[in-house]
């Protein structure tokens, strides 16, 4: 019978985890909570006091009928008659455990890598321990940390085998459902989370297994089903895009933005143009919108179900913190996140921002020119200067392509801007090449997209692409009506003249006109 690897409990008896509680206890509560494997894993004791805890706790185990295997010890598991064994890459052989233990013993493998993982199927193994997946204290000589990134390109590969799967390392409550949404491949999906501390040293081992049991069998509150293209996608999404900016209009949609304190004043312009906004920034005056990156304050504003920008072009040395706790806040209620990650290849601190931002939280969209989609990427093979992109080395075909499988890897929307911009939800990607040079001149035209696409993916949350083109298209139209203007000489009679235009949309929209739109759009698909 196949084992259920959904819930998979590792023990550690180490004090400042157990807290000087009875193992078996904790152990019993947790299997109360709804724990459907149990792995006895301890470091320090002896051999005899190992095989008495493993008794004891095979005699609670039993009475719920959820296997025990014993973490490295294949003589204690065959002392106690366990249901099987966890092995390390540095343990016993697979083939010496498999021929020692009886035939039907469950035999679980950690993997790191790929070839990992291909040898333990190859060997047999019932189900791979794939990881570490973030960094954690309870256990601190891990080989590699391969985030939800690294486990889904193993899942991708093994897609084929049946083996089960986990995934272990800094698993908790509030990213449980990330990591089974984002590591999940095309055709392979985790079977589970083997969890330490996050039960073992809860207060209440029951509750703390109890909301586990809950959030994995419920879906993300973000997931949605990325749509398969259709035959003619670029002209059926444009079809959509006048009345996803009605919707727009008429939702009046709340923005919370975390924004760099260089671009906020127009980025507010430019969503005042179109909406009413919530900046956030730094003073709070009277009736007029709230301003500040503190993060605490997600917890509340999160309520009114907007979206959540974060925008890290002035970061400071307590920027990454605050973000990551809006970031919980809007994730966990499924409300739309975009990152827009400014300069993140500048600095090695930006390149750690983005990292910690990137492992710590869900983005629906990430946004941003072609230096920091590369460095999201993790390949960034130039030091970007400033917050520029700096000289592309890339062709069409393969920025399409980045924007694709960055979109494809976290199982969400990249937005990858430029003279053309590369838009993708992981199978569609679609060119936009509406705009005008002057918003290259204007500091904050950048930014200020990130925050027309949370408006949009508030109004529009079935397709968060045709929601993020819906906005580009308003906005990049909006700069064409605007330079085209004969009053306009530069980039500075162009920044009212695009504010009035913007406005002119939105009032069109309002009343149901969709003139502005028609035989404007400059777009294609890109077939990769
Ligand atoms: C389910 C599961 N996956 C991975 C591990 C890690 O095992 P290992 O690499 O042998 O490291 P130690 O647990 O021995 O420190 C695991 N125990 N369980
Ligand atoms: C045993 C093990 N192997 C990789 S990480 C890890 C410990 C996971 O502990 P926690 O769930 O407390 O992060």
């Amino acid at each position: 019978m196949p084992v259920d690897l959904s819930l998979y409990l590792v023990t550690d008896s180490t004090p400042a985890i157990l807290k000087g509680r009875d193992l078996c206890t904790v152990v019993e509560e947790a299997l109360k909570g709804g724990v459907t494997i149990v792995q006895y894993r301890d470091k320090k004791s002896d051999t005899g006091d190992l095989i008495d805890t493993a008794k004891r706790l095979h005699e609670v185990t039993k009475r719920y009928g959820v296997p025990l295997l014993i973490n490295d010890r294949v003589d204690v598991a065959l002392a106690i008659g366990a249901e099987g064994v966890h092995l390390g890459q540095d343990d016993m052989r697979f083939d010496i455990a498999k021929k020692l233990l009886p035939k039907d013993a469950i035999i679980g493998i950690s993997t790191s890598t790929l070839d990992e993982a291909q040898k333990a199927i190859a060997d047999g193994a019932d189900y791979l321990g794939i990881g570490t997946m973030f960094a954690t204290p309870t256990k601190t000589n891990t080989k590699s940390v391969i985030g939800t990134a690294g486990t889904q390109a193993i899942l991708s590969a093994i897609s084929d085998s049946s083996v089960g799967t986990v995934a272990i390392g800094g698993i908790n409550h509030s990213n449980v459902q990330r990591v089974l949404y984002q590591s999940q491949s095309p055709k392979k999906a985790l079977d589970g989370v083997a969890i330490v501390s996050a039960i073992v040293a809860a207060d209440e081992p029951k509750a703390s297994a109890e909301q586990f049991a809950k959030l994995i069998n419920s879906p993300a509150p973000f997931a949605l089903t990325t749509q398969a293209p259709r035959a003619n996608e670029a002209e059926a999404l444009l079809h959509e895009v006048p009345q996803i900016v009605r919707k727009m209009v008429e939702v009046h949609p709340l923005v919370h933005n975390m924004i760099n304190f260089v671009v906020a004043n127009f980025v507010a312009n430019v969503a005042l143009s179109i909406l009413m906004v919530l900046l956030l920034t730094i003073n709070r005056s009277g009736a007029s919108p709230i301003m500040s990156p503190y993060g605490d304050e997600a917890t509340d504003l999160c309520k009114f179900d907007g979206a959540l920008l974060i925008n890290m072009g002035t970061l400071t040395s307590e920027s990454v913190s605050n973000y990551q706790k809006a970031v919980k806040a809007y994730n966990t209620r499924g409300n739309p996140v975009i990152y827009d990650p400014v300069g993140a290849a500048a600095t090695e601190i930006r390149r750690n921002a983005v990292y910690q931002l990137m492992t710590g939280g869900y983005f629906d969209l990430i946004k941003g020119n072609e230096g920091e989609i590369r460095q999201v990427w993790g390949s960034s093979p130039v030091q970007q200067r400033g917050v520029d992109s700096g000289p592309s080395t890339l062709d069409g075909q393969q920025k399409a392509k980045l924007a694709r499988d960055l979109a494809r890897r976290g199982r969400n929307v990249v937005l990858m801007t430029g003279a053309t911009d590369y838009l993708s939800d992981g199978e569609r990607v679609i060119a936009v090449e509406n705009g005008h040079p002057y918003l290259g001149q204007v500091t904050g035209t950048g930014c200020a997209i990130g925050s027309i696409s949370g408006c949009f993916l508030t109004a529009h949350r079935s397709d968060r692409l045709l929601a993020v083109l819906s906005g580009i298209l308003m906005y990049e139209i909006a700069a064409e009506n605007a330079a085209s203007k004969e009053y306009v000489r530069g980039p500075g009679s162009f920044v009212p003249a695009f504010l009035d235009e913007l406005y002119a949309i939105r009032t069109a929209a309002g009343k149901g006109d969709d003139s502005w739109f028609v035989g404007r759009a400059k777009v294609h698909e890109v077939k990769l």
